[in-house]
């Protein structure tokens, strides 16, 4: 377990610059699986995500070159027939992604077995939306101790599909199952989210048929076999969010390069209410504190185009800083508000309800789920013994760390490098005083 003992009360000053996000990274190299030729993917970021979602693709022949450096990674799928059926248990990781397999290897080889999931703790997390998908489509769901084994006896078939929710993952499922399914899906409650639009981006370079409709309805048309592709990966707005966010929280200033404004339209609202000062530039975006007292705000966080739940942790941090009561409403997860019991530690005063507030009523209310918070500023932080619980949690606490008086000893951090290449090295560029132990 590596930790990170963070001298605060010092602006982080400097610049970063981001790669390829990886909520769309992870997803693209699965869609490297249904092409017939290889594919590259540029700006692939070098975190662990990467790395779990590489080894199951190996396990299934895929042949993966990446270099760290520049971001290239060369995919090649053409042997996935070929490979042998493993017990891939051991590698599910932390990740999520493995069940975004199971529609590209039903139509390779017919079957899958997806292992248990990880990702972050920050709710139940079920895998219904995705089942269902895949039932509509004609695959059999087996559920085994070990993970899922699926099969598709007659191939997959489009389907007309509607969601309960926008989720994110269920609508990769059904894109990359869809798109070389035999006939026309249609699917209604789609997310919308920037990632999901750059993984049509690059199936249709594959050869894909897909429109996206007003009111979230995307339509496709199957298509008999997807080449590789060529696709410089969309960047990491959650990195760049939590930058940004990390300068207002320290009274400092970072340049990230590679932000674009308009993927971040939302944040960049949100964050001038706060109080923060940007400026856009051709090459990317500088986050800064002017100086000035910090607003409270009041944010609900939503599915795309409304303020990513992904950024809420670190600006939470900021929010410590304003002056008077700032409210989150979480409406995308029923438990994402655990990383606030650090902060209370620190000296943060934050309140957490399980009513809806400060927004409209949300699938959670009256479910006694801890989703809204009330954060009452300024309140000073000191430092304190903490240890990461998730990656964005893990990011705030950070954060906070570096904008709190005195020492603070931040273990479990290694679960950081899940979403945010080089985050020690990105630190020590922007002047944080820290010691690091692997
Ligand atoms: C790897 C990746 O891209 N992760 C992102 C993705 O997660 P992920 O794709 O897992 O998130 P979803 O959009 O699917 O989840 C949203 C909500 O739907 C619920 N749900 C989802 C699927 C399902 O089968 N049943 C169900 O009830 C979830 O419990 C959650 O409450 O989108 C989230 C919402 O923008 C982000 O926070 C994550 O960073
Ligand atoms: C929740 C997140 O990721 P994952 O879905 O991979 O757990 C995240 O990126 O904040």
């Amino acid at each position: 377990m590596s930790q990170i003992t963070i001298n605060g009360g010092k602006p982080l000053q400097g610049r970063v610059d981001l790669k390829g996000a990886k909520n769309l990274v992870t997803k693209a190299m699965v869609a490297a699986l249904l092409g017939d030729s290889p594919s590259v993917l540029k700006d692939v970021p070098h975190i662990s995500d990467v790395e779990v979602v590489s080894r199951l693709l190996q396990l299934h022949g895929v042949t993966i070159e990446h270099d760290p450096v520049s971001g290239d990674m060369k995919l090649d799928s053409s042997n996935v027939e070929q490979a042998r059926m493993v017990d891939i248990d051991a590698h599910a990781g932390s990740s999520r992604i493995p069940i975004l397999f199971c529609g590209p290897l039903l139509h390779r080889l017919g079957e899958a077995f997806i292992p248990g999931l990880g990702g972050c703790e920050i709710g139940d997390r079920p895998v219904d939306f995705h089942f269902d998908v895949l039932r509509s489509f004609g695959a059999v769901i087996e559920k085994l101790p070990t993970g899922t084994r699926l099969s598709a006896p007659e191939g997959l078939k489009g389907a007309k599909i509607s969601l309960p929710y926008p989720s994110v993952g269920a609508t990769e499922q059904v894109l990359l199952s869809a798109t070389t399914a035999s006939g026309l899906t249609e699917l209604s409650g789609a997310a919308i989210e920037p990632e999901i639009i750059d993984l049509i981006s690059i199936l249709q370079k594959m050869g894909a048929i897909i429109s996206v409709d007003t009111d979230r309805v995307i339509r496709i048309e199957g298509v008999k076999s997807l080449k590789g592709f060529t696709h410089q990966a969309l960047f990491d707005r959650n990195e760049a969010a939590s930058w940004a966010a990390a300068a207002l929280a320290t009274g400092g200033d970072i340049f990230v390069g590679g932000a674009r404004q308009v993927e971040m339209m939302t944040f960049l609202n949100v964050f001038r209410k706060v109080g923060g000062q940007f400026d856009i530039q051709e090459d990317g975006i500088r986050f800064f504190h002017p100086g000035t007292e910090l607003q409270p705000v009041v944010i609900e966080t939503d599915v795309h185009p409304g303020f990513m739940t992904d950024w809420q942790q670190p600006l939470v941090v900021a929010m410590t800083q304003a002056q008077g009561l700032s409210i989150v409403h979480e409406t995308v997860y029923e438990n994402r508000f655990g990383f606030t019991d650090a902060l209370k530690q620190m000296g943060a005063q934050i309140q957490i309800y399980r009513e809806c507030l400060g927004g409209n009523p949300c699938r959670f209310g009256q479910r006694n789920f801890n989703h809204s918070a009330v954060i009452s500023g300024p309140t000073p932080l000191r430092g304190a013994d903490i240890r990461v619980p998730d990656l964005r949690g893990g990011f705030s606490h950070v954060v906070a760390a570096l904008a709190a008086e005195g020492t603070s000893n931040v273990t479990n951090v290694q679960l950081i490098s899940r979403g945010y290449e080089r985050f020690i090295d990105k630190l020590g560029a922007l002047g944080a005083d820290f010691r690091f132990e692997a």
